[in-house]
């Protein structure tokens, strides 16, 4: 039986409200781990747990420090023999961030599987036990190796790039970048082989005691482009701008993203709507911008923070474009 490893950091998975019929009015992040796996003694059957807590938070509440605290963590439970594989319990709706970030600093073949829940542990019909079952289940199964980070959310498989929370309130909340779930649970199968190069995109220093600030602009239908000086002139190192459509450029944005590229702030194009990929095209040679592909703006972000801390953005066209 494998021995995983069970990081909780608290979301609405962990949470408790007064009454069982209130999925609204809880707080997030009040169970510790132990709850997590009392509430799910089948989890036996599957593996040996251990866990942990390095902190326990609404998601909405997490950022970069986070982050770092997480992957150094999960970095080191990847490194001990002992352990075969991560589950970690988190909050819905930053997931995305973490994933990515996890994805793109972790070495290593051994599952990491994210999951939540839509409901408070204390709810009627808590989604929570179910899915840390599911997830449980995938970092326990020998095909899920060699695939980086993995989200499981209801009976649905995402790689950690591309996923993201496609609906406020649904049980399925998760929704994948174009190509959709890549396996299912209940078993546990995939329908794609693992990909050719799974490792890390960026190293990071193990001094390193913060990450850049990277910020996401989102563009409305006449949204002044004076954002971007404003951002800049407040310290954000880089920039993601969530665009109409397949990450169209209003014409009155391009001479200051220009401006932002020639002074050392990276421009990414995304795409402000769920589905879809931002391609490359002409005007990103002509500005100096990077099409996101297929992340959302939300890991685009996560993806630049990176590079900018790793020293170069290079690696960033093959992530985004796939090349
Ligand atoms: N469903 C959830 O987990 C939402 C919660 N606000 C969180 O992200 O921690």
């Amino acid at each position: 039986m494998p021995t995983l490893a069970l990081i909780a950091t608290g979301g609405t998975i962990a949470g408790a409200a007064a009454s069982a019929t209130d999925t609204s009015g809880y707080t997030a992040g009040a169970l510790g781990a132990d709850a997590l796996l009392a509430a799910v003694p089948q989890l036996a059957d599957v593996a040996q747990m251990r866990a942990e807590q390095p902190f326990s938070l609404d998601s909405k509440d997490m950022g970069p420090a986070h982050w770092l605290t997480l992957g150094r963590r999960a970095q080191a439970l990847l490194d001990d023999a002992s352990i075969d594989g991560i589950v970690v319990t988190h909050g819905t709706d930053t997931l995305e961030e973490t994933a990515a970030f996890l994805q793109l600093t972790l070495a290593g073949a051994k599952p990491v599987v994210l999951t939540a829940a839509m409901r408070p542990a204390t709810a009627l019909s808590a989604d929570g036990p179910m899915n840390l079952y599911a997830a449980t289940c995938v970092a326990a199964h020998p095909d899920s190796a060699g695939r980086g980070t993995l989200v499981s959310f209801g009976d649905a498989i995402f790689p950690a790039l591309g996923v993201r929370k496609g609906a406020t309130h649904r049980l399925d909340a998760f929704a994948g970048a174009t190509a959709g779930a890549i396996g299912r649970n209940d078993p546990v199968r995939y329908f794609v082989p693992p990909p050719a190069t799974p490792g890390p995109l960026v190293t990071l220093a193990a001094d390193l005691a913060e990450l850049p600030r990277v910020d996401v602009l989102y563009v409305g239908a006449g949204t002044p482009p004076e954002l971007i000086d404003l951002l800049r002139a407040n310290g954000a190192r880089g920039l993601v701008l969530a665009l109409p459509g397949n990450g169209s450029l209003p014409a009155a944005w391009e001479a200051p993203v220009a401006r932002a590229v020639a002074t050392g702030i990276p421009v990414v194009r995304a795409s402000r709507v769920g589905l879809g990929a931002v391609n490359r095209k002409a005007l990103d040679d002509q500005l100096g911008t990077l099409p996101a592909g297929e992340l959302p703006a939300s890991q685009a972000r996560v993806a630049l923070t990176l590079a900018l801390a790793a020293g170069t953005t290079a690696t960033l066209d093959r992530l985004f474009d796939g090349r």
